[in-house]
Formats: C-alpha cells, sequence, structure tokens
C-alpha cells in the first residue's frame, strides 16, 4: 500500500518516520508523496587526468570528485550532458516497515533535469540525506537554486517490517551520511570489503 498525505502526516506526527527540516507542510506534502529540496552542496566529476574510474578503488574516486557549495539564492547551473552529485536538503529516517522511492518532479523533468540515473531505493532503515544523481538530458543549460523542491518521495507499506533494516548492525555503507556521498563500491565484499 502506498501511504497517502494523511499517512504520511500521521506517520511523521507519530515520528517514526522523519523528514527534517520541513519549512512548509502544506507546500511539501503532496497527495501521495512529499517534496524534498535541494541541497547546498554538490560532487563534479572531474573529467580531466583520468584515463578510466575503477569504481572498486575508493582512494581513486576521491581524486576525480570535487566539493561544490552554492549557498540558497544562488544558482548552479546543469549543462546538458552534465551528471553531479547533489543532495537532498533534508535528512530522512525511514522506518522498518515502509520502502521509500526517490522520483523526479514533472516540472523539472519537462526541463530535461532527471534527479537519479538508476538507484531510487531508499531502503527501511535508512537514516540520512538523499544523494541525487543530476543529469541534464535536454540541449540548453538549466539552473538549479538550493532550496527549491527538486524531488519527491514515495512511500510503500511492506507486508511485514524487514527483519535486517539498513543500518549500522548490517554494516550499511551509506547510512547516517551527510551531504552527497561518491560510490563506496569498494566496501562491498565482491571486492574485498566488509558491507
Ligand atoms: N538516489 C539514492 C538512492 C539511495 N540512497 C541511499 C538510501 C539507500 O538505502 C542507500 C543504499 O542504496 P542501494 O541499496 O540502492 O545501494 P547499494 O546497494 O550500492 O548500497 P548497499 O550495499 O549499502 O545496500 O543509499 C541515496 O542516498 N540516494
Amino acid at each position: 500500500m502506498i501511504l497517502s498525505d494523511a499517512d504520511i502526516l500521521r506517520r511523521l506526527e507519530e515520528g517514526d518516520l522523519v523528514v527534517d527540516p520541513i519549512d512548509d507542510i502544506d507546500m511539501q506534502v503532496q497527495p501521495a508523496s512529499i517534496d524534498l529540496r535541494l541541497g547546498t552542496e554538490f560532487l563534479e566529476f572531474q573529467r580531466t587526468n583520468i584515463s578510466c574510474i575503477h569504481p572498486n578503488r575508493e582512494d581513486e574516486i576521491s581524486k576525480y570528485v570535487r566539493e561544490s557549495h552554492v549557498p540558497e539564492g544562488d544558482d548552479f547551473i546543469l549543462h546538458p550532458g552534465d551528471f553531479v552529485l547533489g543532495t537532498t536538503k533534508e535528512r530522512v529516517e525511514i522506518p522498518a516497515d515502509l520502502l521509500a522511492t526517490v522520483e523526479g518532479r514533472s516540472s523539472l523533468g519537462r526541463l530535461a533535469v532527471v534527479i537519479h540515473a538508476t538507484a531510487g531505493i531508499v531502503d527501511p532503515g535508512y537514516e540520512g540525506q538523499i544523494t541525487l544523481e543530476l543529469s541534464n538530458l535536454g540541449t540548453a543549460p538549466v539552473a538549479l537554486t538550493p532550496g527549491m523542491r527538486i524531488s519527491q518521495l514515495v512511500f510503500t507499506e511492506m507486508k511485514s517490517p524487514a527483519d535486517r533494516p539498513y543500518g549500522v548492525e548490517r554494516g550499511s555503507k551509506y547510512q547516517g551520511q551527510r551531504g552527497p556521498q561518491a560510490s563506496r563500491l569498494s566496501s562491498d565484499p565482491e571486492f574485498g570489503g566488509t558491507k
């Protein structure tokens, strides 16, 4: 079952679902979702001097990403073909019986701006800000303004709560993330990691 606006408000009120901060609840809560805003930090990929991305080498990844900060009210210009990591302004806490999916907004989609390339699932148990995979699929640069509503979260109630929710106990690598975070694929057991 997908949560309606009334269900979302009830879960927020009960406190096990957290979306914080919400400055204007009437503006952010939609009929079956809650709008999330663009944060002020961005991670941009540096194309120069990189022969190839080895996703399993975390130390290398830090060499080819550059962090930038754009205050609310200023613009971040997303050029055609760009791929940058952004973040939601809001921190979320997803209870063990809900699955959240992060989706774009139609108004941004109509400008060819997408907010995730492939990763749309926010797991039961997840706590933190959400990393956005921002791309401009169009032909004209688009100005994004931190603080603008850029994505929305939809919540699905599961048949039963997860036995092992996302989190510290299972060593989940993005638990508690703040700001946009680059890939931590090297933490996967397939690549010799433990998460
Ligand atoms: N656009 C997204 C999608 C997800 N997440 C966060 C919330 C998810 O609960 C967490 C992990 O997402 P995935 O399970 O899709 O990613 P991985 O499988 O790579 O991570 P893990 O091995 O930790 O499950 O990352 C995020 O910040 N931004």
